[in-house]
């Protein structure tokens, strides 16, 4: 990995955000608004097309049957089976906690104000497969919606030469999915937000996926809601001389094993861990089995930045806004509080960020790209929406018509104060 030092924190600042927009490539840009055409024109037709030429399986059927479901469940190992349901328990019980609810006041007599919380009536959830399966992304896509109360949850997924993956369709069932399709990419977007013949346009699409992915929920945006930009995977880690060298190099190796253009970012104040990480990545990638992905990704996004002081690193973490941040620095609950920009902190040497991936509960669909400098984790808010309600007794009314009708007239529009001083009489 290689080890930026001597360079100011505002030099830093600077690459770092040189780093994060270069995520919209204009080429991705000009291949997906395509697809997006092609599916609005062509439907199904074209779904079946970019199967062939971008996952190259030919398809009959985009909709998976209950059969492909309950054999899928026969095949699966049971210790996976339990190890998902155990998962399905952490995370529905931490999501809950996340329900929205609806409330009412009444300031005065004859006045009642509300907002009522109810669910997205139907969902669109993407489940990444390019270059692996994850059953855990379903889980952390569908449960949250399940929370809400969304009544029709539509998976997609990428179709695989050998049929979808047993265990993503075993999550799917636990998790309680209305449909699962075979489509990835750009083109199930497309799907979701316009609707085919088959697949039914939703009202909002959810879950991560890579570049082609990402760009694809960024166009739709408007034609339907999107939970956020969950491209990438990241990791950045805070950590001081306290660190093992050997816990942050695996830990960096975690996400960039994801894709070639993950990003693994270590920030510290310690020169003997910067070398001793940056050798150690080393070692441990020529084991890994997705070695050449994970190379790929540190050898793009992979840095290691020496700085002089723990509230310098902080600082310069905040701009990097990682989708997961570790702070393996003494005291790591200390520092919560300091932390502005991530999608998810882990504190403490044993807080392992995989424990997040797969099974403590927080979600794993999360903002990336420097994006968590506004958003926020995939959570049961994603899958609710508020409707304001408001009554008024006709005593009430009177007694708020000079106001209303000031403001009204102070703004040019007459029929406005008309619409309430007609209510006098
Ligand atoms: N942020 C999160 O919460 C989170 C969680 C899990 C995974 N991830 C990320 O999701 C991503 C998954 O990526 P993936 O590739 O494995 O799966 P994916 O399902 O996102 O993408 C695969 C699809 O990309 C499309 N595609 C591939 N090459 C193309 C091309 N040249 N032109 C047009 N379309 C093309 C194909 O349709 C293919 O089906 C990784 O980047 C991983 O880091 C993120
Ligand atoms: N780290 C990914 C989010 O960036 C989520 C994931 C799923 N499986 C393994 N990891
Ligand atoms: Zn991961």
């Amino acid at each position: 990995m290689q080890i930026i030092k001597n360079e100011s924190i505002d030099q830093i600042k600077a690459r770092i955000r040189q780093q994060t927009s270069k995520t919209s490539d204009p080429l991705v840009e000009s291949r997906v608004t395509n697809i997006i055409k092609t599916v609005r024109e062509k439907g199904d037709i074209a779904l079946r097309a970019y199967a062939e030429e971008f996952d190259h399986v030919s398809l009959d059927e985009l909709k998976v049957s209950a059969e492909q479901i309950d054999l899928a469940v026969k095949n699966v190992d049971p210790a996976v089976i339990r190890a998902l349901e155990k998962a399905a328990v952490n995370i529905r019980s931490f999501h809950q906690l996340e329900l929205q609810q609806s409330f009412e006041d009444s300031p005065r007599s004859g006045v009642t104000r509300g907002t009522k919380v109810t669910p997205l009536s139907a969902v669109g959830i993407y489940v990444p497969g390019g270059t692996a399966a994850y059953p855990s992304s379903v889980l952390m896509n569908a449960l949250p919606a399940k929370i809400a109360g969304v009544k029709n949850i539509i998976m997609v997924t990428p179709p695989q030469k050998n049929g979808l993956n047993d265990a993503v369709l075993v999550a799917a069932r636990i998790a309680g999915i209305d449909s699962i399709y075979q489509v990835g990419g750009a083109q199930a977007i497309a799907a979701l937000a316009y609707g085919t013949e088959s697949i039914p346009q939703v009202d909002k699409i959810t879950g991560p996926g890579n570049a082609y992915v990402a760009t694809a929920k960024r166009a739709v945006f408007g034609q339907v809601a999107i939970d956020m930009i969950a491209g990438p995977s990241e990791i950045g880690i805070l950590a001081d001389e306290s660190a093992r060298a050997k816990d942050v190099a695996a830990d960096l190796l975690s996400q960039a094993e994801h894709d070639s253009n993950a990003r693994a970012i270590l920030i510290t104040n310690s020169e003997k861990l910067a070398q001793a990480v940056s050798d150690e990545v080393n070692v441990q990638l020529s084991t890994l089995p997705r070695a050449a992905i994970a190379r790929d990704a540190i050898d793009n996004n992979g840095f290691i930045y020496l700085v002089d002081t723990i509230d310098n690193m902080i600082d310069l973490m905040n701009a990097v806004a990682p989708e997961h941040l570790e702070i393996q620095l003494e005291n790591a609950y200390d520092y919560i509080n300091k932390i502005q920009n991530a999608g998810s902190v882990f504190l403490g040497k044993y807080a392992s960020e995989p424990l997040g991936d797969y099974l403590a509960g927080p979600n794993h669909i999360l903002p990336t790209g420097g994006t968590a400098r506004f958003s926020s984790a995939l959570g049961v808010w994603d899958f609710q929406k508020r409707i304001q309600y408001l009554y008024y007794s006709k005593d009430a009314l009177l007694d708020d018509i000079n106001d209303v009708t000031v403001l009204a007239r102070e703004e040019g529009l007459e029929g406005h104060a008309r619409a309430i001083e007609i209510r006098q009489s």
